[in-house]
């Protein structure tokens, strides 16, 4: 169960990246995100594969499809497990994103990431959707319809949060991975997490994978408290 636990690397530099892996070499599957590869750049994901980790490079790409298009297949190049996007960059964008992946990997002679997309960020409340961005929909009616859409455009499955988990699970395939960020153990802070649940009701609600970062990163003992959701996990 321990491998259905992604950690984010977010942190500043490369230096403190290897030192949180270090610190945590029970982690198989890290998250380098936007703030440590605008920083490193690959340099962090030789060092994870230099240390046989899974990879999930949340690049959250949003753009015009040519852009994303040309993105997706150099992030192929590297060789990552997950890649993530944005379902409302829209149908054709994430057509031509599923298609570049493919041709980015061939390319470099690597296995196709899985490319995913986000249905609504973990930070979003229901409030913020309706008030602030206008959508006119319920908040599990949109995140439902951004899975299907990825789903339709031929990604690999999505990003959501544990709140709306087991309702895509019913919806999408059943090899339709879903990703849950926005995990809190009871005993953790919710921070700018809005839509959350703990690690077991993630799981059992459908999750392929949980990441959960700062309950365990930003602990007084980080190994202590990966070992404490490891055990919530099962
Ligand atoms: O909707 C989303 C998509 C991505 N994230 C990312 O997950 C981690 C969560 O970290 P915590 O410290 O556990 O809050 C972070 O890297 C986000 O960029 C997300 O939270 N929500």
């Amino acid at each position: 169960m321990t491998d259905k636990i992604i950690v984010p690397l977010d942190v500043p530099d490369l230096e403190s990246a290897i030192a949180l892996v270090d610190k945590l070499p029970q982690v198989t599957f890290w998250k380098v995100g936007l703030e440590l590869f605008t920083s490193t750049g690959p340099a962090i994901l030789e060092v994870l594969k230099s240390r046989q980790k899974r990879i999930f490079l949340d690049l959250k790409f949003h753009d015009i499809p040519n852009t994303v298009a040309g993105a997706c297949r150099a992030a192929a190049g590297y060789g990552v497990d997950l890649l993530t996007i944005h379902a409302n960059c829209g149908k054709d964008c994430l057509k031509a994103a599923a298609e570049a992946v493919q041709v980015g990997a061939e390319k470099a002679g690597t296995k196709p990431p899985n490319l995913i997309a986000i249905t609504l960020l973990t930070s979003i409340s229901a409030r913020d959707l309706a008030f602030d961005l206008k959508i006119p929909l319920e908040l599990p009616e949109f995140a439902l319809e951004m899975a299907l859409l990825a789903e339709s455009s031929g990604l690999n499955g999505a990003v959501c949060s544990p709140q709306e988990v087991a309702q895509l699970r019913e919806s999408c395939g059943k090899d339709f991975l879903l990703v849950c960020p926005g995990v809190r153990p009871s005993w953790a802070d919710k921070g700018d997490q809005k839509r959350s649940l703990t690690p077991a009701q993630a799981v059992q609600a459908g999750a392929d994978f949980l990441v959960i970062g700062r309950p365990i990163t930003a602990a007084a003992d980080p190994v202590l408290a990966w070992e404490k959701v490891c055990s919530e996990v099962g």
